[in-house]
């Protein structure tokens, strides 16, 4: 495509070079090769992109996106200069891919805790009703039946604008993508198309980041300017700062406040949820084989969605019935010894206490609690999900979860002062392994563990590597050696 083309409708000053360049790939990385390449430096949180500018046009990069002022040596570069490259680099992306969220039905999920849950179980329904769906989130990348590899929940712009292209190209009729904060605060998603957009929550995390909750809450509500639908949590205390300035349609669902969706009679068992629906037009009765309360709000989330996409309720409902569970999510087993074992990804004080309060509903012995807290992650929600592991569980042992760059015993110390807020009998053990050997040579018949933090995750990243892990397989040969 042109240079001139691609920057239609955006603002720039042409420093130097031709306008009629051709550009055949848009990069934010100067270490990815091109032949006619437009790269886009980026003042990183880490490193400055303009610093590798000149590796950029080592690799074939012919123009180049910048915010300051940069000598070029090389001769035949264009150089254009921006106010934002992070802003200019969804717009260019947007339009070299030719705008492919106006060609799917594109639904953005974005709050604290759910999103993944929510992408996997209206993908579920969707595909029940034969259509094509993709998926953009935590876990993977999914194009129908094709698996891609995910690095962030929302993958930068130039990324994602390729990716719905492909989705386009492969017939894909429905993409399912899970919006993280910092892809709103970062411009990840600016040039989509929402056709719905869902809150699900909005609890402590990434404080680091954000600073405050109300930053954070206003990042999530950029969605309900970008999309036609916006369904929103009306239990959430920040269901209003949702609606706010939302320029779309909305629709409410909730259990505790009167909502467009809303859930009464709910019935939790070890198996799985019931409860009565009401809509606008009926009554329903809902059944879902996951268990947890929030299994409600994920399902009321995932059923208006649905209807509003033209499907109809009967099959709505009976896809939920028979829906499997999302993995890493309440993923339970069970020994033969009689105790059971779930893997969660609750890493968050909300979503650790939802999880352990479901089980406090059904456990019959004693909850064994097993976590620990990512590094160079919001700091200050380490303490408050000791407390709320020491609360619920007869037992913790505090673990790592992924170190990253931080000193894990340091990690585990922070969560052992909120542990120590109650009287619960608790260990620190560093490995994980070792942990969650330890937490299940612990447990008897009737018996919980929770292993919390790292759900499907199948890797663990320390600070000068990461290795293969996974809770589950752990949790499967240990049961298995029982036998
Ligand atoms: C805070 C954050 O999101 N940072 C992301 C951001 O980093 P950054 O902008 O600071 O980049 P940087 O490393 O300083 O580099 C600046 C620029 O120089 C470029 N560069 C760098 C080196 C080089 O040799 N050549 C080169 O061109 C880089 O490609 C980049 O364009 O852009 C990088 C490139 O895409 C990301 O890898 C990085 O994610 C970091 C690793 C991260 O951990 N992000 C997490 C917090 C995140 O985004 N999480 C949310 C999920 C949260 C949730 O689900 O709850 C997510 O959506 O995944
Ligand atoms: N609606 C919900 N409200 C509160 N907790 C939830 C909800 N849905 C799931 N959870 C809990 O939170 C954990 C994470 O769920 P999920 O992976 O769906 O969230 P996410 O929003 O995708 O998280 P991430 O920010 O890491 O992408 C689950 O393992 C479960 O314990
Ligand atoms: N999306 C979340 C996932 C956290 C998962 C936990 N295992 C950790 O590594 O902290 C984050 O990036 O903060
Ligand atoms: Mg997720």
């Amino acid at each position: 495509m042109k240079l001139i083309t691609l920057l239609k409708d955006i603002n720039y000053d042409l420093i130097c070079g031709e306008i009629n360049q051709e550009v055949d790939s848009i990069i934010y990385d100067s270490r990815v090769k091109t032949v006619n390449g437009l790269f886009i430096a980026i003042k990183g949180f880490t490193v400055d992109g303009h610093k590798y500018i000149k590796a950029a046009i080592e690799n074939g990069a012919k123009t180049v996106v910048v915010e300051d002022p940069v000598t070029i040596e090389e001769e035949g570069i264009t150089v254009i200069r921006v106010n934002n490259t992070r802003i200019v680099m969804a717009n260019l992306a947007t339009n070299f891919y030719n705008h492919p969220s106006l060609k799917l039905d594109l639904i953005g999920i974005t709050g604290t805790n759910g999103k993944t849950s929510i992408t996997f179980l209206l993908g579920q329904i969707l595909e029940a009703y034969k259509q094509k769906i993709g998926i953009i989130g935590t876990i993977e990348n999914r194009i129908g039946t094709t698996i891609l590899k995910s690095q962030h929940t929302t993958p930068e712009s130039a990324d994602l604008q390729k990716l719905l292209h492909t989705m386009c190209e492969e017939e894909v009729s429905h993409c399912l993508m899970e919006v993280s904060s910092h892809a709103f605060e970062l411009h990840r998603v600016d040039g989509c198309d929402f056709k719905i957009g869902i809150f699900t929550n909005l609890t402590q995390d990434h404080l680091d980041f954000h600073k405050t909750m109300d930053n954070y809450a206003k990042a999530k509500a950029k969605l309900f300017k970008l999309c036609q639908i916006g369904i929103i949590n009306h239990d959430s205390p920040y269901a209003h700062i949702m609606k706010e300035d939302a320029t779309c349609k909305v629709m409410t669902y909730g259990i505790d406040t009167p909502s467009d969706y809303r859930a009464s009679d709910i019935h939790i068992t070890a198996q799985g949820v019931t409860y009565m629906l009401t809509t606008p037009e009926e009554k329903y009765q809902v059944e879902v084989p996951i268990p947890g309360k929030f299994t409600v709000y994920n399902t009321l989330a995932v059923i208006c969605a649905a209807k509003q996409l033209g499907l109809p309720m009967d099959h709505i409902l009976h896809a939920l019935k028979n829906v499997k569970g999302v993995p890493g999510r309440v993923q339970s087993f069970i020994s033969t010894k009689g105790y059971s074992v779930l893997v969660d990804y609750a890493h968050t004080p909300d979503g650790l206490e939802n999880v352990l309060e479901t089980i406090k509903q059904f456990a019959k012995g004693r909850i064994i609690t097993v976590f620990g807290c990512g590094g160079d992650r919001d700091n200050t929600k380490r303490p408050i999900m000791g407390e709320v592991a020491a609360m619920y569980s007869d037992e913790v042992i505090i673990t790592s979860d992924n170190p990253r760059s931080e000193d894990p015993l340091v990690i585990l110390d922070q969560v052992e002062v909120g542990v120590k807020r109650h009287v619960v009998d608790y260990v620190k053990m560093e490995d994980r392994k070792e942990a969650i050997m330890h937490a299940l040579s612990r447990a008897n018949k009737d018996d919980v563990v929770l292993i919390a933090g790292k759900g499907h995750e199948n890797y663990q990243i320390l600070k000068d590597r990461i290795i293969h892990f996974d809770d589950s397989e752990i949790v499967r040969d240990f049961i298995q050696g029982e036998q």
